[in-house]
């Protein structure tokens, strides 16, 4: 099933037209798109081929999941206003993000375990990614080691994801093998020192990072594996018990990032920045990106929706680095909505792994370019012809209900 990506092979589907096309004219010929285009028909599916648990471990929030529901109806209140009989033959969804052009505004979140929901997990992802120029966040809980991903990856564009572990040349030596094997930047994700209060998981006491499913960088690092009184492979609970007591750093503080600095040459984002002094406190570490987020409602039930929280650190960080965002990312819309908000760029969480989970590879790609079709029509028919030139003027925002 799986299709080698081609260097260079990528599209920035400029035309959403000319899918939107293929779909129709394929259907002349009784073929219907393999996946379904409706984002919560696409979930559905997704649950019937998953065990329940790692249904509920990636549909799941924080609390009553108020946060997670919030993230989406957020997304509601504000509304594009199409500006009409502008010239939109020729059009750009490429942007510039650190020294990197993409093909469209769209990277893939960093999403661990994945091998609870497709047994090619992070490989299928990457291969599917790269084959469209689009990149992807690997997390440290990943199921294959990074360097496994980065070969699958080929020439396609990367980033590591770091929960930054409590032992310091542990994380050093997590830092310097993604800079080895091509990541291009290093994503430290702030919002997840401890894991939220997720009901749905304590239920059915499912924690998957306790299996090899989310082990694989840990068990693969020299510096992990040094001090285990037996090798994972004669036992695996003391890499476990390794594991979780070294997890969470949460003495972590914002003058311990200088230490990244020291250990890697790459760019460095923080994730889950959501009050605009942690932005500005960011922009004064030196750091080269921000990204909002809320980590899809998983960590703090109440928290402000991803996207309310957006305009307040773009104004903060007042241009001096790119913010990024994700929480909600359901459709082109959402991701015009969130550019014109002041993001350079927005990450895609869920919905890839409702691909995954029924197509594998083929159904990410599927997922990522319906979502680069629907972005690139919406972003015309509303009387736009770049990504770059989207600002705030293309929205209102519409009363509360
Ligand atoms: C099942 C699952 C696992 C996740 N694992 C990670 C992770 O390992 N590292 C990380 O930084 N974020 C992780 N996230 C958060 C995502 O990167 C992203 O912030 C979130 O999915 C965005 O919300 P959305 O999917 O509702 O759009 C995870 C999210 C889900 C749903
Ligand atoms: C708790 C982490 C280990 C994984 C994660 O980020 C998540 O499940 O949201």
């Amino acid at each position: 099933m799986s299709e080698t990506p081609h260097e260079g092979d990528h599209v920035s589907p400029p035309y959403g037209s000319e899918r939107q096309f293929q779909i129709y004219m394929a259907g002349l010929q009784g073929q219907l798109p393999a996946l379904p285009l409706d984002v919560q028909e696409l979930e559905r599916r997704a649950k019937e081929r998953l065990s329940p648990e790692a249904y509920d471990y990636v549909a799941g929030g924080a609390g009553a999941e108020d946060t997670m529901q919030a993230n989406l109806a957020a997304f509601q209140r504000w509304s594009i206003v199409p500006r009409m009989l502008g010239n939109i033959a020729q059009r750009d969804l490429s942007v510039e993000l650190l020294g990197l052009r993409l093909p469209a505004p769209l990277l893939l979140a960093p999403i661990g375990v994945q091998s609870i929901i497709h047994p090619e997990a992070e490989l299928a992802v990457a291969r599917a990614a790269a084959s469209l120029g689009i990149p992807f966040i690997l997390s440290t809980v990943s199921s294959y080691t990074l360097e496994e991903v980065a070969r699958a990856a080929g020439g396609g564009p990367r980033w590591f994801q770091l929960y930054w572990p409590a032992d310091a040349e542990f994380c050093a030596s997590l830092v310097q093998r993604a800079e080895r094997a091509g990541y291009g930047a290093i994503v430290v994700t702030l919002d997840t020192r401890l894991i939220g209060w997720r009901p749905r998981d304590l239920q059915r006491a499912y924690l998957p990072f306790l299996q090899a499913q989310g082990l694989a960088n840990y068990l693969s690092d020299p510096v992990f594996r040094r001090d285990l009184p037996q090798t994972p492979e004669e036992n695996p609970f003391p890499a476990i018990q390794k594991y979780v007591s070294s997890f969470g750093h949460l003495t972590l503080q914002w003058e311990d990032l200088a230490f990244l600095r020291q250990h890697t040459q790459l760019p460095v984002l923080l994730k889950g920045i959501l009050h605009p002094d942690d932005a500005r406190r960011a922009v004064e570490c030196g750091v080269d990106g921000v990204i909002v987020s809320n980590h899809g409602g998983r960590q703090v039930a109440g928290a402000i929706a991803a996207l309310e929280a957006l305009p307040g650190v773009v104004e903060a960080v007042a241009g001096r680095i790119p913010v990024l965002f994700d929480s909600g990312i359901r459709q082109g819309a959402d991701i015009v909505k969130a550019v014109a908000l002041g993001a350079r760029a927005v990450l895609l969480g869920r919905p890839y792994i409702w691909g995954l989970a029924v197509g594998g590879e083929a159904g990410v790609r599927e997922v990522l370019q319906n979502m680069l079709a629907d972005l690139d029509l919406t972003l015309a028919l509303s009387g736009f012809v770049s990504v770059s030139s989207l600002d705030r003027s293309a929205l209102v925002k519409a009363e509360r209900a």
